[in-house]
């Protein structure tokens, strides 16, 4: 199957008060684990790069055929969207959709709101053109930088509402989450998160998802958030495996045990997510995924 544009998945998840899970590439193992999950389980899957890893992963031209091949060449029949996660310019936003990306994500938190939302604006009108999705931030999803979390910044309804106006899909409305570990309990405004959704009417995405509790990924979804993006997670169950099985007393030199036991940790967190978010088995089942 051809990747796809999120936009009407995430329509489709919100109207069925569940979220598609979106998780991060951070190497072959992570896509290739990613997609047998998906066709195994029947279940959409958002898999995206995010922007600080691209010259890493190979670059965009790279990563979008390596992307399709696979789906190709793994008979993959889920639903896939490939997403550029945290885009920070509007040039590589650019990038990503020319060279195939059916989703972008353009990141203007840092910048003042009008800016954002003009940047965001030019952003959906080239996308648009070209049948990809467009997700967008306001207020600032925090960090965790040494045990010191920092950056947070609550969206305002204003904020959200200048922002809607510019025909995005999706919505990542920072509301108190974190990218990396949380110190301490997770402190969502879900008051805001229940005003922006009426205000804008756009699906809300949730980052910084790794280590919410379930309870608070419940309450999101029951709130508006059609989207949630996972990364930290699967790589602590990925390094704590492959930290083991290399301790783990073994003979010879053969790697693939050892890559093997990651992408097991990997595969079952992934559906353990889906499962959470409601999503696990919805291509199956409803015609609106496909
Ligand atoms: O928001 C994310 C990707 O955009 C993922 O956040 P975590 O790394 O905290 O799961
Ligand atoms: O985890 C998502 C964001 C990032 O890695 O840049
Ligand atoms: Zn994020």
């Amino acid at each position: 199957m051809a990747l796809i544009p999120a936009t009407k998945l995430i329509q489709a998840a919100l109207a069925d008060h569940a979220a598609i899970g979106h998780f991060n590439i951070n190497g072959a193992d992570w896509l290739e684990t990613y997609l047998k999950v998906a066709q195994k389980t029947g279940t959409p899957i958002i898999v995206a790069t995010s922007d600080r890893i691209i010259d890493f992963l190979g670059g965009f031209d790279f990563i979008a055929g390596y992307v399709r091949f696979m789906v190709q060449a793994l008979h993959i029949t889920a639903p896939v969207v490939l997403h550029l996660d945290h885009g920070l310019s509007v040039e590589h936003v650019y990038q990503a959709i020319d060279a195939g990306y059916t989703s972008v994500m353009f990141d203007g938190s840092k910048l003042p709101i009008e800016e954002n939302v003009a940047l965001t604006d030019e952003v959906v009108r080239y996308a648009h053109q070209h049948h990809v999705s467009v997700e967008a931030e306001v207020g600032s999803v925090g960090g965790n930088e040494n045990g010191l979390i920092n950056g947070i910044r609550y969206a305002s309804v204003t904020d959200a509402v200048k922002m809607a106006a510019t025909g995005i899909d999706a919505l990542a409305a920072a509301l108190g989450s974190v990218h990396g570990d949380y110190v301490g309990r997770p402190n969502l405004n879900f008051e805001r998160m229940a005003a922006i959704a009426a205000a804008t009417k756009l699906p809300l995405v949730l980052h910084g998802a790794s280590g919410i509790p379930d309870d608070q990924i419940q309450q999101a979804i029951q709130t508006g958030t059609a989207k949630i993006n996972i990364n930290t997670e699967v790589n602590t169950v990925w390094t704590a495996a492959i930290t083991k099985a290399v301790q783990a007393k073994r003979s010879g030199h053969d790697p693939q045990p050892i890559l093997l036991a990651g992408k097991k940790a990997i595969a079952q967190l992934v559906e353990t997510k889906m499962k959470a978010f409601h999503i696990l088995g919805k291509s199956k089942r409803s015609v609106t995924f496909e």
